[in-house]
């Protein structure tokens, strides 16, 4: 996969140079200009996936710039760096379609989860999903959406059919089926695939910054509010906005959420101007809202808004003769990403990947066939090659019973946090259990964001959020 690109154009050497050092390769690909002539330029050659750009620059102002760039592409995120003086400029900017703004002088703590999210969001607006029903796009950077069984196809159906139309579609399905993917689709199958595109993980911020980052807020709404914030509603006018993980929503944020649905209007954090808003909504979860709803975590009222169309993906061991299909094709389009001579898988190899029940589905298989690639040497793929897990005695593996050291030191923790008469015991376990498996991931990958998120299974964005919410440093 290739890096990531940003563009910076600012005209203080000393930020060009900071933002080289802190994104290096091969994680990240910084293109610098220091006027905005030669970051036009540079953006119409490379295109890269953002942009940083400051407010003044030596040949005419960074707004002036940043709309020139969404002549170019309307999808690119921007983000602005402003002075003190300058930040309310850059706040009417982000109502014009901006991604965001920062204030000078910043921390890279603050700037890196955030040029995170415009990359992020950039490849999920950018890059190709490409059906089986689409004339073949030869582009490297186009998904090849793979499936042939009957309920894939009928997923492929369903995207065509609703793509062009305006309604909120619910995207259902275990982790790592494709949801993500089949969002991309539909946004780009649609009529408004030239316009803004932002995702959102529920999941991933706490309640409070999830209702400023939905509907953003005036200056002074609350301690720390020190300037006025458009939220992803106003920002996203007239595009689409992709609410991962709502199943997570608190129920305080359903029910403003269900508010902005039904009204198509809403009001900033400590503001009372109604402000409209025509944004399409497609939302994914891997929970069961079904059952949410029975238990009165999820309201019916908001599933029924959201699922004007509801898309079902099936998990990988409902796929049939896909599975081998899949596996032939991730081997040979990742033995090419990573120079590798592949030429067969032998059958018994083949076997065991079949016989394999892919809890994490497409995600989990991308990872053990990259995984066996990395430790294959020679062109046929056997056994051997294939991750530990395929080897081991399935007696030991930590999810029987038997192996129950980890459990009783799990229950030991939870008896602790039940003593201590914690009202949040189940972010304190998952806290405790995110910092271990982070922790372990990163010294096994030597700090590498981008190999650790893939491993883990998570987005760089929801992993530096992670990392910053239970205060880990990097390695
Ligand atoms: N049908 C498919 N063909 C090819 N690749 C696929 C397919 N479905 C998913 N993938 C790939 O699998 C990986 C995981 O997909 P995606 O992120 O869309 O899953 P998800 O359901 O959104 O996961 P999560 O619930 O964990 O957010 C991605 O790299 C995606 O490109």
């Amino acid at each position: 996969m290739t890096a990531p690109t940003l563009l910076v154009i600012d005209d203080d050497p000393l930020i060009l140079q900071c933002m080289k050092l802190c994104l290096p390769e091969p994680d990240y690909t910084v293109l610098v200009a220091s006027t905005a002539e030669h970051g036009i330029n540079i953006f119409r050659q490379s295109r890269p996936d953002a942009v940083l750009c400051d407010i003044q620059l030596p040949d005419r102002s960074g707004l002036a710039a940043a709309s020139e760039l969404r002549e170019i592409d309307r999808r690119i995120p921007v983000i602005l760096i402003t002075g003190h003086g300058t930040a309310e400029t850059a706040i009417t900017a982000m109502s014009n379609g901006a991604f965001d703004y920062v204030t000078k002088p910043f921390e890279p703590d603050e700037i890196l989860p955030l040029i995170d999210s415009a990359l992020e969001t950039s490849r999920m607006a950018r890059r190709p999903a490409v059906l089986p029903s689409d004339k073949p796009m030869h582009t490297a950077a186009a998904d090849q959406v793979l499936g042939r069984c009957d309920a894939m196809v009928e997923v492929f159906r369903s995207i065509g059919r609703v793509a062009s139309k305006d309604v909120a579609v619910l995207i259902l399905g275990e982790t790592g089926t494709g949801k993500e993917v089949v969002a991309r689709a539909i946004y780009q199958h649609s009529h408004r695939h030239d316009q803004v595109f932002h995702a959102i993980n529920c999941a991933a911020i706490p309640e409070n910054l999830l209702e400023s980052e939905l509907f953003g807020h005036e200056k002074g709404a609350f301690t720390g509010a020190d300037q006025r914030r458009i939220g992803k509603f106003e920002i996203c006018d007239k595009g689409t906005l992709f609410l991962d993980e709502i199943g997570d929503m608190s129920p305080v944020m359903q029910t403003k959420l269900l508010r902005v649905l039904q009204e198509k209007e809403f009001e900033r954090v400590g503001g009372s101007k109604p402000i409209k808003t025509d944004v399409r909504i497609l939302a994914a979860t891997n929970r069961d809202l079904e059952s949410a709803i029975g238990d009165g975590s999820f309201r019916s009222d908001l599933f029924y808004r959201l699922n004007e169309f509801t898309i079902r993906l099936p998990p990988m061991r409902e796929r049939g003769d896909d599975v081998p299909l899949m596996i032939e094709h991730f081997f040979s389009a990742f033995a090419r990403q990573l120079g590798k001579e592949f030429i067969s898988i032998a059958p018994e190899t083949m076997q065991s990947l079949c016989q394999h029940h892919w809890p994490g589905n497409v995600r989990e298989l991308q990872g053990v066939i990259k995984q066996t690639l990395l430790k294959a040497s020679g062109p046929v793929i056997v056994p051997a090659f294939l991750p530990p897990s395929f080897h081991r005695d399935p007696k030991h593996d930590i999810t029987t019973p038997s192996s129950s050291d980890w459990r009783s030191d799990l229950s030991r923790l939870i008896a602790s946090r039940l003593a201590a008469g914690s009202f949040s015991i189940s972010s304190d376990i998952h806290d405790e259990v995110d910092r271990v498996l982070i922790e372990q991931v990163l010294k096994a990958t030597q700090g590498n964001l981008s190999e650790a998120s893939a491993r883990l299974g998570i987005s760089r964005p929801t992993l530096r959020s992670r990392l910053k919410q239970l205060g880990l440093t990097r390695h």
